[in-house]
């Protein structure tokens, strides 16, 4: 009936038998072109018209991958940690991460979140990106989300993540050449201010030349603010260590291993271990303490030195009696009381000093080496001379200073207490240690409950050391008067 109406029309099985036809073509032409032309060059083409074609952006973007091949690249730590720092308050989405030795929280910005932040007046953004992982066709449908992650064997590349920062592309030069190290600056600087500082012991298995080091955090509440000592020799101390940590130029220049000795010297309790906390805790550096007395050779010492790492402290406290150290030429001199007996001493001090020296000039960076000493006397003068200890710092008795800053610490009182006088000339004129004020400062709550105790103590110990010198006094005049009898 159609056909009669519309005898032009094709009839449906004429329809049929053309689209039939065409289907048969377009397969054997698809056929023929994937054999013609492999994936690869088909993508090339693909790419390249898309590279010719695409309108042509005013922005750069710059991609910080999170590994360089195999290794971590530290842009992508560094950008990740200072963005940290610009976290917009509005933000829906925020990543919370946690290591089991880290302390405290971090908050990080998280997947298609933007950041805007600028630059000398140069806007740009940052992205934060997770492309998920993908099979080798290149598409990710297929991966198995509940195996959590996935398996290069077979077939699937991981998780990428990059982090992308955009800007005008006028400004490529000023962000490549002083924005990004500015941000790497940065980013140290505020590792520094989380980082936890660690002491790590430095021994070797009984004497041996096996050696191992254990670590704990180090939580020792000392810095320069709680120290009592000397306002100059503690201004002095904190430019040495500010002028030798921006001086890394002018090592290189002269030839010079980065590093920095201060030996400590003064009686016990006057606050040298105090001091080497507050320098760790001031520098974010590890302690290292080194037992000498527990090192077996030079091989051993050697061995436990190279455990030691960059922007460090190396401690060796009570030098003058943690072993019988013999002197250059390794002959022990017969002047070391308080040296532990028995063992021959395995290692020499030569060996000692030629390894600072020697190993920290080829491969130590900003390291400080730290002696102390209750008997400077008794050291080997090759450890004086100059350029072996760059500063001695003489860790006093009590000050008037120092004791204004204790008492400030412990009981939150200032120079306005009634009792402050008699206590300073006490002070002045009987040498006390910062260690004993310190536990007469610890006995109460009460402040002046505790400076009153503080008052009787200084008096008695006054009077016991006036007694002791009297005696001394009498038995001198003694000798004297029994000389000139006989
Ligand atoms: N200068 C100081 N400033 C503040 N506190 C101090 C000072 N000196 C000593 N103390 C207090 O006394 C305690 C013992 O001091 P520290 O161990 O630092 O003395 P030291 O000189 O290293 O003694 P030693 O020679 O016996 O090792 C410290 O924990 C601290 O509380």
């Amino acid at each position: 009936m159609a056909s009669q109406v519309f005898p032009e029309l094709p009839t449906p099985s004429s329809l049929l038998s053309a689209y039939a036809s065409m289907s048969t073509s377009i397969m054997l032409f698809r056929t023929m072109f994937n054999q013609l032309f492999p994936r690869e060059l088909r993508r090339y083409v693909v790419d390249a018209v898309r590279f010719y074609w695409k309108p042509k952006s005013s922005k750069l973007t710059l991609v910080f991958d999170e590994k360089d091949g195999m290794t971590a690249n530290h842009m992508f730590d560094a950008a990740e940690a200072f963005l940290c720092t610009r976290i917009n308050p509005n933000s829906d989405r925020l990543r919370i991460t946690k290591s089991v030795k880290e302390t405290h929280i971090n908050i990080k910005f998280a997947d298609s979140e933007e950041i805007a932040d600028s630059f000398e007046g140069i806007p740009v953004s940052w992205r934060y990106v997770r492309q998920p992982p993908q099979n080798r066709n290149g598409d990710g449908d297929d991966f198995d989300y509940s195996m959590g992650k996935s398996s290069p064997g077979r077939g699937f590349s991981l998780e990428k993540r990059y982090i992308e920062l955009k800007f005008d592309k006028k400004y490529k030069e000023i962000i490549i050449t002083s924005y990004l190290p500015w941000i790497v600056k940065r980013s140290q600087e505020l590792e520094d201010q989380k980082k936890v500082v660690k002491l790590r012991n430095l021994q070797s298995y009984g004497g041996g030349p096996g050696g191992y080091k254990e670590s704990v955090n180090l939580d020792h509440p000392s810095t320069f603010e709680t120290l009592a000592m000397d306002p100059k020799m503690k201004k002095m101390i904190i430019d040495d260590l500010n002028l030798f940590l921006r001086r890394k130029d002018f090592y290189k220049k002269v030839g010079k291993a980065w590093k920095r000795g201060y030996l400590l010297y003064g009686p016990p309790g006057t606050g040298k271990s105090s001091l080497i906390a507050a320098i760790a805790n001031y520098l974010k550096f590890d302690i290292y303490d080194l037992q000498l007395s527990n090192v077996g050779g030079d091989s051993s010492l050697k061995k436990l030195m190279l455990q030691t790492s960059n922007r460090s402290i190396l401690v060796i406290e009570d030098i003058d009696c943690s072993i019988q150290l013999p002197d250059r030429k390794g002959i022990a001199p017969a002047k070391f009381p308080d040296a532990k007996p028995g063992r021959d001493p395995m290692f020499t001090l030569s060996g000692l000093l030629n390894f600072i020296d020697g190993l920290w000039s080829c491969c130590g960076d900003e390291r400080i080496i730290i002696f102390t000493t209750n008997h400077k006397e008794r050291l080997d003068p090759a450890l004086l001379r100059p350029g072996r200890m760059d500063m001695h710092i003489h860790m006093s008795y009590l000050t008037v200073d120092g004791f204004e800053t204790l008492a400030a610490n412990y009981l939150n009182v200032h120079n306005q207490h009634w009792r402050f006088r008699e206590i300073k000339e006490l002070i002045k004129c009987k040498k006390v240690t910062p260690a004993e004020v310190a536990e007469e400062l610890m006995k109460s709550e009460d402040a002046d409950e505790v400076l009153e105790g503080l008052v009787r103590f200084l008096k008695r110990k006054k009077m016991e050391e006036d007694e002791s010198e009297d005696g001394v006094d009498n038995e001198v005049h003694e000798t004297k008067k029994a000389k000139v009898i006989s």
